[in-house]
């Protein structure tokens, strides 16, 4: 234990030499005394309070007057009885008659000592403040007493008058006892603090920054210690779920900051009787870094919320679609979403996500189109890896896209670990690639063995009554992007878009509507205009049969997009398709995906 510093502030000469004398034989001690009466006694407490002192020591009225300027304890040496029996003793061997004067603690301990003396008669007066003395001396003085016992401020007073005083000093006995009591106390704080300092460094170790808030939303703990930039990242990414945290009691968020990947685990915790919503946040080991497109992090609060209830349709098959996306996302079932390319199957995924007792937890979006094997031996046997986690949503895009070994690869995690019960999966794949559940394939796999719930998605062709709505919800995204009011289409304009063959879906129609805008510069969209931009689009798709004839690209990309349009043709069958081109199936696929 380190000495225990004290500021010593006595009231008079004689009771700063017996401190510092009684001190000299205690080790633990390292006293510095002054003499100061009641405010010069203050005066000293403010000089020295940058001075690291632990504790002060002074007396009766000096010491009250001290604690109301600091935070430091102030150990006020009693006067004992002894102290006052001593004086008591001294004064009746005076001849004339005496008095006792003084504040409450000296007063009450007097009138102790004249009951236990069979209630022997003394003068007692007390006084509340220094102002009350000379009155109380005065009167005294009338009634014939010319010896005056009491403290330093008061005996100052009586002597100003001309009379006798007996000045009542601590004795020995109180100021060992004012030490043992400090030095005992101290001992148990030194347990306390060296307690508190540990647990300190000890989270200062810890691989987790650990942030806590308090009520009013202010950092209470954090012992983020990360380059100034990642630091502030990390905590406005806290404080941005406190909110969140203490309705919910529990959050996970996982978010890429800067290079690196974060966990966050909320949870509240309770201290004195208060609760801190704290975050232990720890950074992501993973060979797959946040920028690669082959898995992103995404939470609800990352974006608005979508849900099932929301996307507008008054199309039954789609209806149908959304009822039962609702009931099975009350279940832990794993899901497959078909539909062909830009039916929306990203944005259904999220509402599912949205509304389902896992959107607590991140969704980890794992798209098949960028994964090889390196990536999913990576992804599985990183010890990080996301799948460790518990009632995360992980959704499996473009799965048709996913060649033999990786769906082995896959098959094989699944069947050893059981990943999928803990975790709410949801597969996608476009309809149409038959392939994709040949026998043993993967697809046929979770569709049998994890009893996928299999829902379809249907193309705009098949709910062209929603086709409004849709231009509703395209335009009012695209109003404050481009700052530009447009209230609608021509009736004339949404019965083309209705009567047009659409071959991908909701991206098609989107890509439309935002092409129709920026040519608009009237509050409605003209039919000429839609006509215009529909006009194109079949001139691109064309574009696509006469590849060598248009652009500048490569034989790769021409072949690739020869490929994807003999595929759309056939509806998606690949077996067709490569049939059609000449060609084998591996070929096909082979040339689909690079
Ligand atoms: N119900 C909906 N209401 C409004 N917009 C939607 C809806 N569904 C999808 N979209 C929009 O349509 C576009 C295509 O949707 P999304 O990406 O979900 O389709 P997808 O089937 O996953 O596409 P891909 O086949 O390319 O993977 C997106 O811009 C999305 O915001």
């Amino acid at each position: 234990m380190n000495k225990i510093k004290i500021l010593v502030i006595a009231p008079y000469n004689g009771m700063k030499d017996l401190i510092c004398e009684i001190a000299e034989d205690m080790k633990e001690l390292e006293v510095h005394a002054f003499v100061g009466d009641m405010l010069d006694g203050v005066k000293i407490a403010e000089e020295k309070k940058y001075e690291d002192f632990d504790v002060i020591i002074s007396r009766a009225g000096t010491a009250e007057l001290i604690k109301e300027i600091t935070h430091l304890p102030v150990i006020d040496i009693k006067l004992s009885a002894i102290d006052m029996m001593r004086a008591i003793k001294l004064a009746k061997s005076y001849s004339g008659k005496f008095g006792i004067v003084g504040f409450k603690s000296i007063t009450d301990t007097t009138k102790i000592i004249s009951q236990l003396n069979h209630g022997e008669h003394l003068e007692i007066k007390t006084v509340h403040s220094i102002s009350e003395i000379d009155d109380c001396l005065h009167e005294l003085i009338e009634r014939g007493i010319s010896l005056i016992i009491g403290d330093v401020i008061t005996v100052k007073h009586a002597k100003k008058m001309g009379l006798n005083t007996i000045l009542v000093t601590s004795g020995r006995e109180s100021v060992i006892t004012a030490f043992t009591d400090i030095i005992q106390l101290f001992k148990h704080i030194s347990t306390f603090k060296e307690k508190i300092l540990l647990t300190h460094n000890i989270i200062r170790n810890v691989n987790d920054h650990i942030i806590a808030f308090n009520g009013k939303k202010d950092i209470a703990f954090s012992n983020v210690d990360e380059p100034k930039e990642i630091k502030e990242m990390i905590i406005s990414e806290a404080e941005k779920h406190v909110d969140m945290l203490t309705q919910e009691k529990k959050v996970t968020i996982m978010k890429p900051l800067g290079s690196e990947l974060y966990l966050f685990h909320g949870k509240m915790i309770s201290s004195n009787g208060l609760s801190y919503p704290t975050f232990y946040i720890n950074k992501q080991k993973s060979k797959i870094k946040p920028v690669d497109k082959s898995v992103i992090y995404t939470n609800v609060s990352d974006e608005p919320t979508i849900l099932l209830d929301s996307l507008p349709t008054s199309n039954k098959l789609f209806k149908k679609v959304i009822q039962d996306a609702k009931t099975v996302s009350k279940t832990n079932m794993p899901i497959i979403l078909f539909g062909k390319k830009g039916t929306g199957k990203d944005t259904f995924a999220k509402a599912i996500y949205h509304g389902s007792n896992y959107q607590k937890q991140p969704m980890i979006i794992i798209d098949a189109h960028y994964m090889n094997e390196k990536k999913w031996s990576a992804i599985f046997e990183s010890e990080n890896s996301p799948f460790l986690n518990e009632n995360f949503t992980f959704y499996f895009k473009n799965m048709h896209l996913l060649n033999e070994d990786s769906q082995l690869l896959l098959e094989s995690y699944l069947t050893n670990t059981y990943v999928h019960k803990r975790n709410r999966f949801i597969f996608s794949c476009m309809s149409g690639y038959s392939h994709s559940f040949d026998q043993g394939s993967l697809m046929q796999f979770i569709q049998n063995e994890l009893s996928a719930f299999p829902l379809t998605l249907p193309a705009l062709n098949e709910r062209k009554e929603d086709i409004p709505s849709l231009v509703s919800i395209f335009l009012s995204d695209l109003m404050p992007k481009y700052g530009k009011q447009i209230l609608g289409l021509e009736p004339e304009a949404i019965h083309l878009l209705q009567h047009f063959h659409w071959t991908y879906n909701l991206i098609q129609l989107k890509r439309i509507i935002e092409k129709a805008f920026l040519l608009t510069d009237d509050f409605y969209i003209a039919d000429e205009t839609i006509e215009k931009v529909l006009a194109n689009e079949k001139i691109e798709e064309t574009e696509i049969i006469n590849p060598v004839l248009h652009g500048h690209k490569t034989l790769d990309e021409i072949n690739k997009e020869i490929i994807e349009k003999v595929l759309s043709d056939e509806n998606y069958n690949q077996s067709r398709a490569a049939q059609r081109l000449g060609i084998s199936r591996s070929t096909l696929w082979r040339k689909l995906k690079y």
